[in-house]
């Protein structure tokens, strides 16, 4: 479960996040907003890489502002960009690389990463150069890389702006199909039917927080 208390977030005087209270315990959950609603700041506390300037957060009962490292092994994060979060040459070293360090053979990562290359639809692209793949092919790669370490949470800040419409469903798709929760930022409105709950944010405050039909109609009258 995750766990916003009475957060809050500035940056000098100017307030960003404000009063924010929610306990996420559905599945498919996103965060909806006009841009500098706080949409990002609010994922981001969620694994620690923001923290509250006031009230807390807290991931299965553990703080990411105090316990970075041990929120990071559990909550995975993908990035609006995935070339920030590509670092190695080749696809299948990308993926490899993140298992670095959990001890496991060096062929033994290897199976893994060619393994979580042909689940997202990227079979035989072990050594194609990682910058040279499509945007929607390095979108589906930054998600192996962070799934290949299993985790329980996954935050998506805008991972679908890169990619095509048809790329979008697919991306959602499998994103449904995790058994990981999913916390999700978006622009994306039409991809959030199956979600289990929508949040609004307005100025760093929550305004609605519902089904997606609710919540998203709330919304398009917001912004109209
Ligand atoms: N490092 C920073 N320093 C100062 N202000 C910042 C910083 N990072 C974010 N902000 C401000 O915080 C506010 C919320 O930003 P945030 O990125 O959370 O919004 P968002 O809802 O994700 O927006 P978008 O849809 O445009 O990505 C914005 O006004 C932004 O300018």
């Amino acid at each position: 479960m995750i766990e916003f208390e009475g957060v809050g977030h500035r940056y000098g005087d100017h307030a960003v996040v404000d009063d924010v209270t929610l306990r996420l315990t559905e599945q498919r959950i996103a965060f909806v907003g006009a841009n500098g609603s706080g949409k990002s700041t609010l994922a981001r506390m969620i694994n620690g890489l923001v923290h509250p300037t006031s009230g807390r957060v807290l991931v299965d009962g553990v703080d990411p502002a105090r316990q970075g490292r041990t929120i990071r092994k559990r909550v995975g994060f993908v990035f609006t960009n995935p070339d920030s979060q590509i670092v190695m040459p080749t696809a299948g070293e990308d993926v490899a690389f993140s298992l670095r360090r959990k001890g496991i053979p060096a062929k033994e990562r290897e199976r893994r990463a060619a393994e979580m290359l042909a689940r997202y639809g990227l079979a035989g692209y072990e050594e194609h150069p990682a910058h040279q793949l499509s945007g929607g092919q390095k979108q589906l790669l930054a998600l192996c890389s962070m799934l290949v370490l299993d985790p329980d949470v996954l935050v998506c800040d805008e991972p679908t702006t890169l990619l095509d419409l048809r790329n979008k469903r697919r991306f959602v798709d499998r994103l449904e199909q995790l058994p990981q929760q999913i916390v999700l930022a978006t622009h994306d409105l039409d991809l959030l039917d199956d979600f289990d709950r929508v949040v609004v944010l307005d100025e760093g405050r929550v305004a609605a927080d519902d089904l997606p039909e609710p919540a998203l109609q709330y919304y398009r009258k917001l912004i109209s």
